[in-house]
């Protein structure tokens, strides 16, 4: 039988469409595999995600750039998104500044308003999220929140020798590009991140990469996981 907030979802949509200046004044409700989420803008834009995922410096924001220029898919990374936040004076400045100084995962809900709004301002409906979910709340929050379930997760394997070597000669001012915090990042890798990306994998959605070799051969297996959803496009 149809819940109350799908009847509502409905009612909404039904007058979304017969009068478009009501939609702001009604809250949106996302319906996910049955469960009612919760208020999420996003349930009225219908959107693709893949999330990109793997170890401090696997490489996942070089292969993004190179996602984009070829598959029309608009880049997020969650660390540049938080960094952005810090930098705008916002109120969560400091506390954001502090996590990625000890390498620590900030709280679901400062990031997700931040994608959230990322997707809603951005024309394009592909988005790739980079660096999130890092952790199991990330991962069930943004269902909850958004009812959005990834199209498939791209996961740079790559080993802790060459993801400090690339790290530590990355060069771009980055404050916890330093051995003391990549320690914490590898360490909150192990124990946060690696079990949402074995979730996924039970469920089928994983797409392994090995992204110790060099960027074009890296690349090249990127490309064979989206020719396929492209051409079905
Ligand atoms: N396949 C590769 N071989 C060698 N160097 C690489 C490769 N891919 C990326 N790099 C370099 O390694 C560094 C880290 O890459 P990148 O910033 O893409 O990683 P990341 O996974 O986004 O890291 P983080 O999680 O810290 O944001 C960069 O200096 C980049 O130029
Ligand atoms: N979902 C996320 C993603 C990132 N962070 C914090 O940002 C740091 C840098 O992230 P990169 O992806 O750019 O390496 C990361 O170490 C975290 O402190 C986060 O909290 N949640
Ligand atoms: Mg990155």
């Amino acid at each position: 039988m149809e819940s109350l907030i799908g009847l509502v979802n409905r009612i909404k949509r039904a007058c979304n469409n017969a009068f478009s200046s009501l939609g702001d004044a009604l809250p949106s409700v996302a319906v996910v595999g049955g469960q009612e989420a919760n208020g999420s803008a996003l349930a009225n834009k219908k959107v693709t995600v893949v999330f990109v995922l793997g170890g401090p410096g696997s490489g996942k924001g070089t292969q993004c750039t190179n996602i984009v220029q070829h598959f029309g898919y608009t880049h997020l990374s969650a660390g540049d998104l938080l960094r952005a936040e810090m930098k705008s004076g916002s109120e969560n400045g400091d506390m954001i500044q502090n996590m990625i100084k000890e390498g620590k995962i900030v709280p679901s809900e400062v990031t997700i308003k931040l994608l959230e709004r990322a997707m809603l301002d951005n024309g394009n409906d592909k988005f790739l999220i980079d660096g999130f979910p890092r952790n199991e709340e990330n991962r069930a929050a943004f269902e909850a929140v958004t009812g959005i379930e990834p199209q498939f997760i791209l996961f740079f394997d790559c080993s802790e020798e060459e993801m400090q070597k690339r790290l530590l000669s990355r060069n771009q001012g980055r404050d916890d590009d330093n051995i003391e915090t990549i320690k914490k990042r590898f360490k909150v890798y192990m124990e946060s991140s690696l079990p949402v990306i074995e979730y996924y994998n039970a469920k089928g959605k994983v797409r392994k990469i090995d992204a110790t070799k060099p960027v074009e051969e890296v690349f090249e297996a990127v490309k064979t996981c989206f020719t396929p959803v492209a051409a079905s496009s």
